[in-house]
């Protein structure tokens, strides 16, 4: 079990340039299986989940030249073959099942395990991707460990209007209108940055999509994609993790940004703790004049709160760093999370360090903030965000703490550690058995 060791109460001050977005990326690497062409992609991070699946489109043939250092990653899926009944998709990771369609496309048939959950946030249905597969003409098989989907010829474009807006249906809607026969239309669209990053990239490889970025997409099938060359840009969550890790250890630290107009709601929500984000010349910066203290809602008698839904909503991925900073900021907080209803049940291991923190009911939390923190050793469940804001509040309080399970850190922020040290941060990961 791979446990983080840090040596809290020191202040970190300093710049970073983030990652890229994971939830970018994989999707992306999952649709360059879509075309024969070489593909390039600039930016790629050295975290678990693109190992994995690296390594799985090693094993069905395809060219794989990744060269971490500088993020180079050259593909090729020329002569790629899958047999649904020898190959296993990466499992502990949601990604997975936006290999369904390119596999659909390339070979007619795709197989997924049953566990394409990823984090442990709580129900994570297959069912809206059922509903796509399944309205483009695909064929659903449920089997004992998993589920078959199959089809006996090209897709045929589909109109479909989905329960909510999800990020990965979304994307697999796209990728099986791209070059589905007949124009698509997906209503409920999701729109988060990392799903109009993917589209970028559709678009590159060739793809016709419409209203990128709204709620309503449509996609006209081309009867081929081309390859090309692709750079990634920043990861908003990295973006936001390392300016709250400035703010809440008493810090001052900026990081590169080139996508600020992403970030109003994300500004207002650091306000709610008295950071204060300013974007300038490419660069985030935050500051707290003073302590860390609940801005008072305008409204009498009423709880600050902090919503998170699907974008434009503050996204549900980085709620927990925001309630870390509602553990040290005085004052109190609710935290609403509109999506997940088992992201919030680690209010035990906060307690461990002396916060105060009340779960209120599956998808809310409050925060008695400001309350003396004590270090302690606790367990992550297996949530990356989670992991890293029982970091945050280790980071701040004075002695040693450990965070057990911290490993789903990297599924998302390669040199997490090394960029925390350049800080200032006295932090290294323990690999031993306990
Ligand atoms: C690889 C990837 O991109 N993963 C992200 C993606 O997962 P993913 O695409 O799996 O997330 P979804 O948007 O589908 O939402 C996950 C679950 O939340 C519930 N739900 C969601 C929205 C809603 O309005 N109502 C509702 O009930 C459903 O149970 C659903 O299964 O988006 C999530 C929400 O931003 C992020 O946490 C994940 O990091
Ligand atoms: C929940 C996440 O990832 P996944 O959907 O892969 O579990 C995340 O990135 O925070």
């Amino acid at each position: 079990m791979s446990k983080l060791i840090v040596h809290g109460g020191t202040a970190l001050s300093g710049r970073i340039i983030p990652s890229a977005n994971k939830n970018a990326v994989l999707p992306i690497l999952c649709a360059t299986l879509l075309t024969r062409h070489p593909v390039r992609l600039v930016g790629v991070p050295e975290i678990t989940d693109v190992k994995k699946i690296l390594e799985l489109f090693r094993s069905l043939g395809s060219q794989v030249e990744m060269d971490f250092a500088t993020g180079i990653l050259d593909i090729h899926h020329k002569d790629t073959l899958f047999d649904p009944a020898r190959h296993r998709l990466p499992e502990e990771m949601r990604s997975s099942i936006m290999l369904v369609p390119p596999l659909l496309a390339r070979f007619g048939a795709a197989r997924i395990e049953n566990d394409v959950q990823g984090c442990t946030l709580g129900a994570r249905e297959i069912d809206p991707h059922v509903e796509v597969f399944e309205s483009f003409g695909a064929k659903v098989h449920r089997g004992i460990d998993g589920l078959l989907i199959t089809s006996t010829g090209p897709l045929t474009a589909a109109s479909h209007w989905t329960d909510y807006a999800s990020v990965t249906t979304t994307e697999n809607f796209v990728m099986c209108a791209v070059l589905a026969q007949g124009e698509s239309t997906l209503m409920n669209a999701a729109s988060e940055p990392h799903v109009q990053e993917f589209c970028r990239f559709m678009q590159m490889l060739g793809a016709n999509i419409g209203g990128t970025g709204t709620s309503r997409l449509t996609v006209a099938g081309v009867d081929t994609l081309r390859g090309g060359e692709f750079h990634f840009t920043e990861d908003f969550h990295e973006i936001v993790t390392f300016l709250a890790l400035g703010a809440i250890t008493g810090g001052e630290v900026s990081v590169r940004n080139s996508s600020p107009e992403q970030f109003p709601l994300i500004d207002r929500s650091f306000a709610k703790f008295g950071v204060r984000i300013t974007h300038e010349g490419g660069w985030s910066r935050a500051q707290v004049d003073g302590k860390l203290k609940v801005k008072e809602p305008f409204t009498q008698h009423i709880l600050q709160k902090i919503e998170a839904a699907p974008w434009p909503y503050l996204p549900v991925d980085l709620l927990p760093i925001f309630i870390a900073l509602g553990v040290k900021a005085e004052g109190s907080v609710m935290f609403w999370n509109k999506v997940y209803d088992g992201a919030l049940g680690w209010t035990s291991e906060l307690s461990k360090f002396g916060a105060h923190a009340f779960l209120s009911d599956p998808h809310r939390m409050v925060t008695f903030g400001g309350k003396p923190l004590v270090p302690a050793e606790v367990e992550s469940p297996y949530i990356i965000r989670v992991a890293i804001a029982l970091l945050m509040v280790a980071a701040c309080t004075h002695g040693r703490s450990v965070i057990r399970n911290a490993s789903p850190i990297r599924r998302a922020h390669p040199r997490f550690v090394e960029n925390l040290r350049s800080l200032g941060a006295q932090i290294e990961w323990d690999e031993s058995e306990d």
